[in-house]
């Protein structure tokens, strides 16, 4: 047995979710003493859990483990042309209104931001943009070097293009549904995103044709639906998963949001919205329920504020639920969705 393959068998064994098994042969790599995996997901917890399980047997091989993130672009399912620089765009979307799509949205990319990622937020929900507010930004303007594209405003370690920042809200409000979706691509393509890992899109609510339009219109790489429990939302939620569904668009999982609530006074727990219901419309669709996350009046209170809680507070329990939440995402993706194949530069001679 070489020495690759003895540090591949101890990874193998000692990897109790199988992801090790998942990943190319070429992504264990030895260099002198050193061993190196390259992981394409973001996930703290479980390679500090690899390095621990493994360093003796790989020491007693005279060697040592770093685990490396690379996140690669994964397939679309689309011929859309794809956006320069941008790797993976996700859809963050929702049956119903107000079930906290937007309060995910932006703490979902400023936790993947913490990971390490580089992150985008693109605000699509013409009939109420809430971007500009909850990153703080309600008075910025995307400038313009040469005219043509817009520059990104920057916030929190995000890059964002909201509908809010370029028109006045009672405008996009009646756009049917073609202008909505030009509007969409044309913010989309020419925005200058720069290189990132992830665009998030929060989507309008609803299942009709404008999301149906605007999720063709956009080479997504894969769709979130965002829920509460309560029987009304789910029956939507469902509507949206069968939306993506139909044009092929991969669905990674649902959110329960609003899933308790904990008195700040008293600690009891209340289930105001009902409990469990995105976790059972998860399993009714065969979809993983990426996360259950609380009712609390912080989460609220910071993005009215425009600090996101993920910035506002990175340690705290509320935030944890979100970078749980952003590691289980990039582990589905890397598990269900396959990586575009390189593109090896011919050089002429
Ligand atoms: N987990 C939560 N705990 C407490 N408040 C929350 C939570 N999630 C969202 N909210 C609050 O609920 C309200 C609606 O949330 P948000 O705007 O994110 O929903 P939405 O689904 O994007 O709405 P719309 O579809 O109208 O754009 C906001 O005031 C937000 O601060």
């Amino acid at each position: 047995m070489t020495l690759l393959e003895k540090v591949s068998k101890i990874l193998g064994v000692s990897d109790c979710d199988n992801r090790v098994e998942m990943l190319p042969a070429s992504a264990i790599t030895l260099e002198a003493t050193k061993v190196y995996l390259q992981v394409p997901f973001l996930d703290p917890h479980w390679n500090e859990q690899l390095v621990l399980k493994t360093q003796s047997k790989i020491a007693a091989l005279g060697l040592s483990l770093t685990i490396e993130t690379d996140i690669p672009a994964f397939q679309t399912q689309k011929s859309t042309a794809s956006v320069p620089g941008v790797k993976n765009i996700i859809a963050i979307s929702s049956g119903k209104g107000g079930v906290g799509k937007s309060t995910v949205t932006v703490n979902l990319a400023l936790a993947l931001v913490k990971l390490g990622a580089k992150v985008g937020i693109l605000d699509a929900d013409i009939y109420g943009p809430s971007m500009p507010i909850m990153l703080g930004q309600a008075e910025a303007r995307p400038g313009s070097h040469d005219g043509k594209t817009m520059e990104p405003i920057t916030a929190h370690g995000v890059v964002a293009n909201s509908i809010g920042f370029l028109v006045p809200k009672d405008d996009a409000t009646v756009w049917r549904g073609p202008m909505a979706s030009k509007a969409l691509s044309q913010i989309i393509r020419e925005t200058q995103w720069g290189q990132l890992d992830y665009l998030i899109v929060d989507m309008p609510p609803g299942t009709g044709d404008i999301q149906l339009t605007m999720s063709q219109q956009v080479p997504l790489t894969a769709a979130v639906v965002v829920t509460t429990p309560q029987n009304i939302a789910l029956a939507d939620a469902s509507k949206g998963i069968s939306m993506f569904e139909k044009v092929s668009i991969p669905v990674l999982g649902v959110i329960e949001n609003m899933s308790s609530h904990v008195c700040n006074q008293c600690g009891h727990e209340e289930a105001i919205f009902s409990s469990g219901g995105g976790q059972t419309l998860a399993s009714e669709r065969t979809l993983p329920c990426l996360a259950q996350l609380p009712l609390h009046i912080q989460y609220r209170q910071d993005t009215d504020n425009g600090l996101p809680t993920v910035s506002a507070e990175p340690e705290s329990v509320l935030s944890q639920h979100y970078l749980s939440l952003a590691s289980r995402l990039t582990v589905e993706m890397a598990k269900t969705l396959h990586a575009q194949p390189q593109v090896i530069a011919v050089k002429q001679l």
